[in-house]
């Protein structure tokens, strides 16, 4: 459903501050996929997202969505096809506006222009629809979202973004803030809600051993490339150890990323 073809991206072209950030990619994200990314720290992760998203456009290649043409397609049309969360929980939701204020907002996205007013009915199912994420919020409706703590916050973001149903989700880290509870929550919901509503989903995620259980599909990033793109039977037989060899056996160098080694 998203195509990458022979896609570069290149800062600061012709200046001393030159990076290149993502050579030459090739990637075929199939309808259905939950795909996990790895790789050390300045591999080109979340440029791979920003050119996806459009936030960037790339020096060289193209993007396709279901065979269209999207290189030149800027952030904000394709934001009603993709959706994305960050690292930062503030940054999905509007603090200084109400639970129900904020799921109206998305839940009028998933209506494409359809004009809807909060009433009775649709704030009962706001209340139905938060019960999922079991954390009480479906009595908190008429709170400030700057009031939840910063997992109920990306919980909340992940229910709104998924309740849009966007054909593409990017996770960018989008657990690594929290604490290791709600961490480890908020990942759950992420598998739930990709399962649920058979979404595809691409998660970078700085834990091998998350990459490894989450997700179909494994891409390992280096300097810009991806080294190792595996599925089925073979990612379901990998280990940590495994995945850290494959990447000596590729790159004949040391992993770059203590959180990765450490996590
Ligand atoms: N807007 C930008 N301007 C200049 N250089 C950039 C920009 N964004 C990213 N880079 C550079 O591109 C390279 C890839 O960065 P990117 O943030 O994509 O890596 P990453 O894999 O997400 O890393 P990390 O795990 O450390 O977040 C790095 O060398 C980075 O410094």
């Amino acid at each position: 459903m998203i195509r990458l073809e022979q896609v570069s991206k290149v800062f600061n072209e012709g200046t001393v501050n030159e990076t290149r950030a993502i050579h030459n990619v090739n990637l075929n994200v199939k309808e259905g996929d939950f795909i996990t990314v790895i790789g050390s720290n300045g591999a080109g992760k979340s440029t791979l997202f920003n050119l996806i998203a459009g936030t960037y456009a790339p020096t060289e290649g193209k993007i396709f969505v279901n065979d269209a043409d999207i290189t030149r397609t800027p952030e904000y049309k394709r934001a009603k096809y993709i959706g994305r969360i960050f690292q930062n929980p503030l940054l999905g939701t509007a603090g200084n506006m109400s639970l129900e204020d904020n799921m109206t907002i998305s839940h009028k996205k998933g209506f494409k222009g359809l004009g809807i007013s909060l009433n009775s009915r649709l704030r009962e199912r706001f209340r139905k629809e938060l019960e999922v994420l079991d954390m009480g919020l479906e009595s908190r409706l008429k709170n400030n979202v700057n009031l939840l703590s910063g997992g109920q916050r990306q919980a909340l973001t992940l229910l709104m973004m998924v309740l849009s149903r966007p054909a593409l989700i990017l996770l960018d880290e989008h657990t690594a803030a929290l604490d290791p509870r709600n961490a480890a929550k908020v990942l759950e919901l992420t598998k739930r809600f990709i399962e649920e509503y058979r979404l595809t989903a691409i998660m970078i995620t700085h834990n091998m051993a998350n990459a490894i259980a989450y997700g179909n599909r494994l891409l390992m990033m280096d300097a810009g490339e991806i080294i190792l793109d595996i599925e089925g039977r073979e990612k379901q037989d990998m280990t940590v150890e495994k995945l850290v060899d494959k990447f000596h056996a590729i790159r004949k160098k040391e992993f770059e990323n203590d959180e990765v080694l450490l996590s």
